[in-house]
Formats: structure tokens, sequence, C-alpha cells
């Protein structure tokens, strides 16, 4: 997709022609965005200016308006950007920060917006070798570049949680759950998070969730604010959430469950929901029982279908907390493969909560780890596995250096949680 937009070597030799513009000011600012998404710890390869010795992509939006905080974040912090710059531009630099652009400028767009990808470490050396107007450079790589555009359209699913801390105060003993935990996921990203037990996983998904409010910080979900302490929180069909649980309806049939909710609240027709729910039960190989009762499923097959279930509701993430504890290891293999199924074909933002590295590992693009209590993120891993994934990656030597990675961060937290808890209990 990006290579489909990236400049071909002859057409770079050609704009390298044409363009004689930028500013040693505009490359401060571009340095700027790099710190900034080093600092927020942006996946490595989003953004230019990061690394002197790589050649990271850089994007531009090149069209289309967009509402986004970033955007008004970068133009807060970067208010030294010339008159000239524009609502375009600034989102630009904003979507290099945020990294992951064509997805994150797909979050907001009311109509389909043109994204322009370039050769960063190219680009570096073009703003090297020039010494005037950055943002015109900017637009001629945009006027020029026309016929590389990238189309994106728009999609949802941006969590944003800010400072977020949780106190607990049930019997006048406070027990601090959360404290100050930031965590960013794109739209579309799927994010695994791991910890210790009683870290604050499941306070953080239940404060995405709108389950219950927090004592500090803020969570976005798509720049609208879902929790905030003094305000009560707002749960909702666009964020569903799969506990370990059974959750499904005993009295209905296995078809009856997947279709109430779209049906119900009008936004499908019966006929409609019938046949999308037929279509995702074949694609993870259940079909034929549609018309049983969840006490006749597996555990395994339950899941799947409580996350078709999910997905039918056509949410805008989905948290799912430690849903595959308890059930055996060969059906997990099947359900995960059968959850990577459905995410390749949805692309709805995933927020999943578990103890098992391994499965962290497998399905998600960055895996989370907290700290013992108080809860906030201590270190982020990115897993840089291609999708889609197969059993073959688990034994892979990159697999198996991430586990590794994982096991010790956990480790060690695990450890400090059991001397805290010993401490607690003596
Ligand atoms: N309703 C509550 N009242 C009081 N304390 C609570 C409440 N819910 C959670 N806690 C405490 O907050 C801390 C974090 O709990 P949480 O369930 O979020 O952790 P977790 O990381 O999901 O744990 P686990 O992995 O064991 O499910 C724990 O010490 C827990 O005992």
């Amino acid at each position: 997709m990006q290579e489909e937009a990236m400049l071909t070597h002859a057409e770079k030799l050609r704009l390298l022609r044409l363009n004689s513009f930028l500013s040693g000011a505009q490359l401060d600012l571009l340095s700027s965005v790099a710190e900034h998404a080093r600092e927020q710890d942006y996946p490595k390869n989003s953004f230019i200016f990061s690394r002197k010795d790589q050649a990271d992509d850089f994007y531009i939006l090149v069209e289309g308006q967009v509402g986004h905080p970033e955007v008004q974040a970068a133009e807060e912090q970067f208010s030294v950007m010339p008159q000239a710059s524009t609502a375009g531009q600034l989102f630009g630099f904003a979507a290099i920060v945020q990294g992951l652009p064509e997805r994150v400028i797909s979050a907001h767009c009311e109509k389909p917006t043109k994204v322009l990808a370039i050769d960063g470490q190219w680009f570096q050396n073009l703003c090297k070798a020039h010494a005037h107007g950055g943002s015109e450079l900017l637009y001629t790589l945009s006027r020029a570049y026309a016929g590389h555009e990238y189309k994106v359209a728009g999609s949802a699913g941006w969590i944003s949680i800010r400072n977020a801390g949780k106190v607990y105060d049930p019997f006048g003993k406070a027990v601090v759950a959360v404290e100050d935990c930031s965590i960013e996921i794109r739209p579309g990203e799927f994010v695994a998070i791991v910890g210790p037990s009683g870290c604050g996983k499941s306070t953080l998904l239940n404060g995405i969730a709108g389950f219950d409010s927090l004592t500090s910080g803020v969570i976005y979900l798509d720049g609208e604010v879902v929790n905030r302490p003094g305000s009560r929180p707002k749960p909702g069909p666009d964020r569903m959430v799969v506990f370990q649980n059974n959750a499904l309806f005993p009295w209905a049939t296995i078809m009856e469950n997947l279709i109430c909710g779209p049906v119900a609240q009008n936004r499908m027709s019966k006929v409609e929901a019938l046949d999308k729910a037929h279509a995702l039960l074949a694609k993870v190989g259940l079909s034929g029982i549609e018309n049983l009762y969840p006490s006749a499923v597996s555990g395994g097959m339950g899941r799947r279908v409580e996350i078709i279930r999910a997905l039918l509701n056509d949410p805008r993430v989905i948290l799912l907390d430690e849903p595959f504890r308890g059930v055996d290891a060969l059906t997990k293999s099947v359900t995960h493969n059968a959850l990577l199924e459905l995410y390749d074909l949805s692309r709805k933002t995933v927020m999943f909560i578990t103890h098992d590295l391994e499965e962290a590992i497998y399905l998600a693009d960055r895996v989370l780890v907290m700290a013992s209590r108080p809860g906030h993120i201590k270190q982020t891993i990115h897993i840089n596995l291609p999708r889609p994934r197969s059993n073959k990656i688990l034994t892979s030597p990159e697999f198996l250096r991430l586990k590794e990675e994982a096991i010790e961060a956990v480790h060690e937290e695990a450890l400090k949680a059991f001397v805290s808890g010993e401490r607690e209990f003596s």
C-alpha cells in the first residue's frame, strides 16, 4: 500500500532537480516532531529525523480537512509554524508523530483524504542540501506527485488515555490501582496489555469501556471524552467488551445471540444481520452451529461467537479482558487464528488483556507491559511480525527474542508485586 505511494528513484532525482527550498527553521520543526515522537515512544519507523542512519518514511496530508486533537496539539506545540502552513501540513506533522498515518489520518476524515508518502532519508538529505522554504517544498512535493497520492477512507477507534489514575476506596483504605498512566492506541491497532496480577489492567479496560470512573486523568475515544473524574462515564455500543466468562444469553440460540444487538438497535435489517453472521461464522469454521444453544457449544466456540457478536455491532473498539483464560492450549490456538482472521477482516482497534505472553506477541502490534500496582506502562514492545500471521512464526527467532524480552519485563514486575504483597499481608 505504502509502496504504491512511494517515489521511484527516477522521480526522486527529478524532484531533486525541481526543488531548491528549505529553511533551517523548518528543519528544527521537524526535529521537534521527531523528538516528541521519541518521547512518546511511537513506533520507530513511523517518522523521520529519529535515526539519521535509517531511511524511514515521511507522510504528508495532501488534501482533506481533518478534525483531530493531535492537529490542535501540533499547532500549540509548533507555534513557530510559518503563516503559510495549512491544517493539512499540520496534520501531516501530527501524522508523523502518531505513526501509521494512513490509519491515524483516516480516523477523523469526513471525506477521503490524500496522503503522500516520501522516503524519509531522501527527504532529510534534500532538506539538508537546500536553504529556503520548507513549507514550499512540501507544497511542491504534493503538487508534483499528485499521481502518487494514496486515498484513505474514514474509519475510527483512536483511544487516548492521558495520565489516568484510579483509587478504589471501598472502606476508607485507599487502593491506588492505576496512577499517571498514559497510552495511545491508534485506530485499527491491536494492543495487548500484560502485567502482574492486580496491576490495574482490568481497571484501565473498565475505564475505557465506561464501566467505572477515573479518579484522575482523562480517556478520549476519537477525541471525545469517555471518562474523566467528576462526570459519569459513558459506556456504549461503540466499545464492545468480551470477558473471560461466557456472556452469551443462555436462552437464545447462537444466531439469535449474534443478531439481536444490531437488529434491536435498528442498525441492520434482520436479513442483513443474518447474512453477515453466517459469513463470519463460516470464516472461522463455525458454520452449522447457528441453531444450537450456548450450552451445547464448547468454550472455544463460545469465545469465537462472542467476538463475532462484538464485530456485528460494528464498534469503534473491541476490548477483550482475558477472553481465553482457562481455554485449553489446542482450542486456544484455533481461537487465536480465528481472532486474527476477524481482525484482518475488520481492522477494528483492539485492546487485549492477557497473562499469556506468547498469546500477546502472537496477536498484537504492540505489547504494553504494566508495572506492578500502582499500574502504569513500564515498557512497550513493538511486534514487527508480518500479518497475516500463522503458527509458523511461533518458532521464528524474532518471536523467541520478543518472548524473552517480554518475560524479562513481566518477571521483574511480578517479583515486585509478590514482595509488596508479602509486605501487605505481614
Ligand atoms: N472494586 C474494587 N474495589 C476495591 N479494589 C479494587 C476494585 N477493583 C479492583 N481493585 C483493586 O485494584 C487493583 C487492580 O485491580 P485490577 O483488577 O484492575 O488488576 P488486574 O491487573 O486486572 O488483575 P488480574 O490480572 O488479577 O485480573 C487490585 O489491587 C484490586 O484488588
